[in-house]
Formats: C-alpha cells, sequence, structure tokens
C-alpha cells in the first residue's frame, strides 16, 4: 500500500464554504482519499511512504477543464481573430487535415503539461487519433474523459464511429481508471440526424455519455432553426439525445425553453467563457442556467481560441463576464467560480462521484497553492483570492491518483524540453514553415 500524506495546509474542501480546514492533514492510500482532518489526526504517520510538508499552502481539489480539443496546442497562434466558421474552415481544418497521430501525440503532451503546470488535473476532450491522446494521458499521469471527435457526413462519418466504438473498447477505465470515453459528435451542424441516431445507439449499447458542441454562434442557431424548424437544443430534445448523459459544450445562444430542457435533461454545460469571447461568439446566459439548477463547468475549448489552457483565468473571466452582462456584481461569487472549476466540472462529465471533492472515498486529484505572494495578502476571504488574485504560477503541487506528478513546481511525469521542442518542430513543419 502507499500512503501520502499532506501536512500543515489550509485545506478547502470544496465541501462547503465553511468546510476550510486550518492546518490540516490529507491522508492518501493507494490513490483514496482515506483522511481528512486536524494536525495529528492522520493515523499512522511513521508509515507513511511520502510526507508533504505545505505550510503556507492551500490544498484544494484539482482544477476540472470539461472541454478542449488539447492536441491543438499545435494550432496556437496560427489562427487567430476569426469568427467560427471562417476559423474553422479557412485555417483550423486544412491544417488538421495534416495531422498524424504522432503529432496529435506531443500536441497532447504538451497540453497535459500546460494543464499540470496551472493545477488542472482532469479534462474533458474531444479530437481524432484519440489513442495518442490516451497514451499521452497515461504516459503524464492526468485524469481524462476522451470522445473521439465525429463529423457525421462522408468522408469521415462511418470511420469516426467505429473507431469511438474501439475508443471506448480500448480505453474506457484503463490507465488505473484515469481515463473513462464519451462519444464525440461534433456539433448539429456537423451531424445530421440520422447519423446522431447511430451515435445514441452506440452509446446505449456502450452506456457511454455524450460530448457535443450545442449552440456555438448565432450562425449556427439560425442555421439550425432554418433546417429543421427547432433550436439547436430543442433539436437534440426531439431527437432524444438528452435520454443519454450529455456535456453540452458552450451553449451560448439560448432561448428561455433552451435553459429549461438543459437545465433539466443535459448531465452538464462546459461555459468557455474565453474562447467564446474570443471567436466573437457571444455570452452564454450561465447566470439563468445555474438558475434553474443546470449543472455548469469550466472549459477553455483548445488554445486555438483561447490561448491557454489556465483554468484559474477561466473562472475569474468567466465570473466577471456574467457579472457584466447581467449588470449583477452578485452573480458567480468565488465560491461558486471555484465549485464550477472543481466538483460541478466532475460531475459535468460523470465524474462527481470519485472526483473535485477533498473527502474521504474519493480519488486523490489535489492541489497545493502558494498563498505567500504579495497578490494573495492580506486573506479577508480565502476563496476569494483564489478565484480573483491567484494565477497559474502560484500552483505549486499537483497530485492525481494519489500520484505526485508536480512537486516543487517541477513536473515529475513530463521531460518539458522535449516536449516543448517537438511540439515547436511540428508545429512549424504543418504549418509550412
Ligand atoms: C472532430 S474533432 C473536434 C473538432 O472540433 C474543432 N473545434 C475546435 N474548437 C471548436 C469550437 O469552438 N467549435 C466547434 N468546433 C471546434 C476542432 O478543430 C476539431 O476539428
Ligand atoms: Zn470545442
Amino acid at each position: 500500500m502507499n500512503k501520502l500524506l499532506i501536512r500543515g495546509a489550509t485545506v478547502l474542501t470544496m465541501e462547503g464554504q465553511d468546510a476550510i480546514i486550518k492546518t490540516g492533514e490529507i491522508l492518501m492510500e493507494d490513490g483514496w482519499i482515506t483522511h481528512v482532518g486536524l494536525p495529528g489526526s492522520a493515523p499512522g504517520y511513521f508509515d507513511m511512504d511520502e510526507v508533504i510538508e505545505a505550510d503556507g499552502m492551500v490544498a484544494m481539489p484539482g482544477f476540472v477543464n470539461c472541454h478542449t480539443h488539447a492536441a491543438m496546442t499545435l494550432l496556437r497562434g496560427y489562427a487567430d481573430d476569426l469568427p467560427l466558421m471562417q476559423w474553422l474552415n479557412e485555417k483550423i481544418w486544412p491544417f488538421e487535415d495534416k495531422l498524424t497521430g504522432e503529432d496529435v501525440y506531443w500536441g497532447s503532451k504538451l497540453a497535459c503539461l500546460e494543464m499540470i503546470k496551472s493545477g488542472t488535473t482532469c479534462f474533458g476532450d474531444m479530437y481524432a487519433f484519440m489513442d495518442d491522446v490516451a497514451r499521452a494521458v497515461e504516459e503524464t499521469g492526468m485524469r481524462a474523459v476522451l470522445s473521439r471527435g465525429m463529423i457525421g457526413v462522408a468522408p469521415t462519418g462511418s470511420n469516426a464511429l467505429q473507431e469511438a466504438e474501439e475508443l471506448v473498447k480500448n480505453w474506457n477505465g484503463k490507465a488505473d481508471g484515469r481515463i473513462t470515453v464519451m462519444l464525440g459528435p461534433h456539433a448539429p451542424y456537423t451531424c445530421p440526424p440520422d447519423y446522431l441516431a447511430k451515435v445514441m445507439d452506440l452509446a446505449a449499447k456502450l452506456k457511454v455519455g455524450i460530448h457535443i458542441h450545442v449552440s456555438e454562434t448565432r450562425t449556427e442557431f439560425y442555421d439550425i432553426l432554418k433546417q429543421y424548424g427547432k433550436t439547436p437544443v430543442q433539436h437534440l430534445d426531439s431527437l432524444g439525445l438528452f435520454k443519454y448523459p450529455v456535456l453540452a459544450a458552450h451553449c451560448v445562444h439560448l432561448e428561455q425553453e433552451d435553459i429549461e430542457i438543459l437545465a433539466q435533461k443535459a448531465m452538464g454545460i462546459a461555459y468557455n467563457p474565453q474562447s467564446n469571447m474570443k471567436l466573437a461568439s457571444g455570452i452564454a446566459p450561465v447566470a439563468k442556467l445555474l438558475d434553474l439548477g443546470a449543472t455548469v463547468g469550466l472549459g477553455t475549448d483548445s488554445t486555438a481560441s483561447n490561448n491557454n489552457l489556465d483554468i484559474l483565468e477561466e473562472l475569474r473571466v468567466g465570473s466577471f463576464l456574467q457579472k457584466v452582462d447581467t449588470m449583477n456584481a452578485e452573480v458567480i461569487p468565488a465560491y461558486r467560480a471555484l465549485q464550477m472549476a472543481t466538483i460541478d466540472g466532475a460531475l459535468s462529465m460523470g465524474l462527481g462521484d470519485r472526483v473535485g471533492l477533498i473527502k474521504e472515498g474519493m480519488r486523490a486529484d489535489i492541489i497545493l497553492i502558494n498563498t505567500k505572494e504579495p497578490h494573495m495578502c492580506p486573506q479577508h476571504n480565502l476563496f476569494a483570492n483564489i478565484a480573483y488574485s491567484a494565477n497559474s504560477a502560484d500552483v505549486n503541487t499537483v497530485i492525481i491518483d494519489g500520484k505526485v506528478v508536480m512537486l516543487d513546481k517541477v513536473v515529475l511525469t513530463i521531460n518539458e524540453e522535449e516536449v516543448m521542442a517537438e511540439v515547436q518542430e511540428r508545429a512549424m513543419r504543418l504549418a509550412g514553415k
């Protein structure tokens, strides 16, 4: 049995705003959180394999990035300042046509490195060459929910379905349980109803959820309305999609009825504020969704539309954007934003039974944030300091599934120089430079 102890941290369990333990202890055994308590309360101190002294640190659940396309680190800075459809059609999809599995492996590995360094322990990914993404996840020690992105028309539609099934068979529950798999029909505008019917049949057969882009732009909203006589959300609902566990990414353009459907029927919504801002897609009505009880996690989307994978940045911008959109400063307060970045992200991807809280019986995905910095002083409200003042450089240590993957700012599972050199070389070659 492997026993790991964190001592001396201020523990934000995320089980409630009062559930802060000063100078607390967290015991992890074989990847499980088995004890959370006051100093000296963890049993068997002298039996520990590793003790992390965390004075001056906050221990909290690792961040969850519910929607990304990890390997698109290769396209960071390649196509900026364009709206979604022009961005996809003219720049992104032609570039992606040239990708190999090995490119996707290195791009994903760089994404894992960036996420670990900024405190993300789990991400929801939709892309192609998913075996190679899974390989990167397995090696780097991250937790991920992987989906083979499927464009539901010829020439790739039927092959993608087959690959999605193989991904489930080969990787669901693998990497010591750190990888789970969903199906990834790309969007209502790329997947016609007959294709979505096949996706739903497969989801039922394999007992997995569905990750899909929904109502991201005004163009999509009106195109789907014109084609099917329904809004994207109502169109998907009428097809029966929400009978399955659905993670709906974006959900920017919504009518009141759409908001009600999503709140009642979606497993979760991935709110991607910075990608929606950069692509000028709009502002998701997150405050209204939350009012009706929707589960909303945070996503960065890819580094081609963001342009980083920093969830601390996303939660701050996401909270502020809702305040300005509603002209209500009370919307998404600091603690709520931190919930979205942790437990609500986990719930959105069907992982709320194992990660997102520091609690006995959960898997140990825990980060330590250094609070001894000028921008974190004074400490009136720790939640506000983490949500609104901290930045990714404050993330000091990252534990995923009970394994230390970053200690004192050194990532232990990845050779940083090697990954950056590979991605630089591959990105330039792919861009024809
Ligand atoms: C078929 S794999 C996934 C596919 O999605 C593309 N993508 C990246 N960001 C977005 C976005 O914001 N909306 C829609 N599609 C997006 C990515 O480039 C892949 O081709
Ligand atoms: Zn996306």
